[in-house]
């Protein structure tokens, strides 16, 4: 059972620090929406789960250092979507899911019969068997994202951080996607995911994480998190929160009077 603990992490950049003394804790099983204005923040927490960037403080998967892991074994057990990757090298969408299995291979060692029945069930997951033999440069941005994240499906990891995975997705795809990440939660794994989206968050995710300015303003249920105060304060808007399917939907309806994004 995946466990993930973050405690007093904060994260400098530069001279600037961007994430703030943030304390989380997330187990197996939950799906979780982080959320935030342009520049709260978010990425760059997501990044420090994966220690791809120094932070301070600690996170522990599973109690152990995140930052003292060794890099295969860290990216066995978190997958990792990055927000709008660029591809540079024109693989066949087949080979570039396939690279999802790297972190299980030996060195110089080739995908087996475990390795492609992971990376079937991927492409079959995020609907890109039909784009498989097509080149990964030449596929458009909502097909690629797809393929992206049918690359971090295939690690088969019992946790995944998925950054931004609606972004580019006409909206069919976004509700396969949604329901897909829901589908890995309510399987065990412990989804940890950015959204812009804040109808789907609270559709979908058990908690929501609300950051801005680098700070961790709130967390709990999207009905206690994405309230018209939080949205005003956070985002600098006006939205209506409707709650008729069962969960919190909102309708930006404009600027707050006076109130700017808190980034
Ligand atoms: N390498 C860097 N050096 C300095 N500042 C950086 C660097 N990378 C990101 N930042 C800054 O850190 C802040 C947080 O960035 P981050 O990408 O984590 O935000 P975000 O909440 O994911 O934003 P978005 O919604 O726009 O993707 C931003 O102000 C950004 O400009």
């Amino acid at each position: 059972m995946v466990s993930l603990a973050l405690q007093s992490v904060s994260v400098s950049l530069g001279r600037r620090t961007v994430v703030r003394d943030v304390n989380a804790s997330f187990g197996a099983g939950e799906l979780v929406a982080i959320v935030g204005p342009n520049g709260a923040g978010k990425s760059t927490l997501a990044r420090a789960m994966l220690a791809l960037v120094p932070f301070a403080g600690t996170i522990a998967l599973d109690g152990a250092d995140v930052a003292r892991l060794p890099r295969a074994q860290l990216a066995r057990q978190v997958a990792y979507l990055p927000q709008g990757q660029t591809l540079h090298w024109p693989l066949s969408v087949e080979r570039l899911v396939e690279l999802g299995r790297l972190p299980h291979l030996a060195p110089l060692s080739r995908i087996g019969a475990t390795d492609r029945a992971a990376v079937e069930q991927a492409m079959a997951q995020a609907d890109v068997l039909s784009l498989r033999d097509r080149v990964a440069t030449e596929l458009s941005g909502g097909e690629r994202a797809r393929v992206m994240l049918a690359r971090a499906l295939a690690v088969q990891a019992p946790a995944l951080i998925a950054d931004e995975p609606l972004a580019s997705l006409d909206p069919g795809h976004q509700i396969d996607v949604m329901d897909l990440l829901q589908a890995e939660a309510r399987g065990g794994a412990l989804v940890i995911t950015v959204l812009h989206d804040l109808t789907m968050a609270a559709r979908y995710c058990d908690r929501v994480l609300l950051m801005a300015q680098g700070a961790l303003v709130a967390q709990g249920s999207p009905e206690a998190v994405l309230t018209r105060e939080n949205l005003r304060a956070v985002y600098g808007i006006e939205a209506r929160i409707d709650r008729a399917g069962g969960w919190p939907s909102v309708t930006v309806m404009g600027r707050a009077a006076g109130e700017a994004a808190a980034t």
